[in-house]
């Protein structure tokens, strides 16, 4: 997969927009010819190279909640983690995650009510879904789409005429994305999943051996055509 997603880069300006802190994803990802945004888009950075002029080039919206997101992170590991078995906290930067895939289903209300007890000392957060996930995050207007168009912006490709963007993605976070791309009527959605789902998205892909083979031809035909 990192070899394809190399090859669709080197043709196309591509970006990791990921609700996982922006260090973990780089170090999971590992290429230097991509872009890479944290924490749900929270955290941004550009990466330099050869086609663009960035370098230097962050954008935290979500900054001034750093104490406060450090601070539930410490309440819930301590309230969440050594309380209800199974339950994890992951320190997602500008995000903390609640995993709940291995606490027992009777456990489950116990946690959610923890972690909304938790969260009402704290107004500027609220919490979003995921897959066996609570996100608490920072309320402010700011999601994986902002990023997408973030990135368009700042990489000069803001003319829809010409500017063909593809997102994929496999989360509910990722809807946001998706909805950018609808409401802008040019560019291509693609939802990764085995099942049918309610989504935004145009396209679906079923798996990642799907997305792979997908990325492979994308490179391959970008690289034959004039
Ligand atoms: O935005 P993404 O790049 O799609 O990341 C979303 C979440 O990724 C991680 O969770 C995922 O992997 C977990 C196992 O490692 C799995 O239990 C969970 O269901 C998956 O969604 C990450 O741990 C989360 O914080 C991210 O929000």
């Amino acid at each position: 997969m990192r070899e394809a997603v190399r090859e669709v880069a080197k043709c196309f300006p591509t970006a990791i927009i990921s609700g996982r802190s922006r260090d973990k994803v780089k170090e999971f990802v590992k290429l230097s010819n991509v872009h890479y945004a944290g924490s749900h888009g929270m955290d941004i950075t550009m990466t330099p190279t050869s086609d663009n002029e960035v370098d230097g080039v962050s954008f935290q919206p979500a900054k001034k909640f750093l104490p406060a997101i450090q601070q539930i992170r410490e309440v819930l590991e301590e309230e969440i983690t050594r309380k209800i078995e199974g339950a994890m906290v992951e320190d997602n930067r500008f995000c903390v995650s609640v995993h709940f895939r291995h606490v027992h289903e009777r456990d489950l209300e116990n946690l959610k009510r923890k972690v909304e007890t938790v969260l009402e000392r704290y107004p500027d957060f609220h919490i979003t879904l995921g897959k066996k996930v609570m996100e608490i995050r920072p309320t402010i207007n700011w999601n994986k789409g902002h990023a997408m168009e973030y990135y368009l912006h700042t990489l000069g490709h803001t003319n829809v005429d010409d500017v063909v963007p593809l997102y994929i993605g496999d989360d509910r976070t990722d809807e946001d994305a998706f909805k950018v791309i609808q409401k802008r009527g040019q560019g291509i959605a693609i939802l990764v999943s085995s099942i049918p789902k309610n989504t935004r998205a145009s396209y679906s892909l079923k798996d990642p051996p799907q997305v792979l083979a997908f990325l492979l031809r994308l490179a391959r035909w970008r690289k034959s055509s004039p």
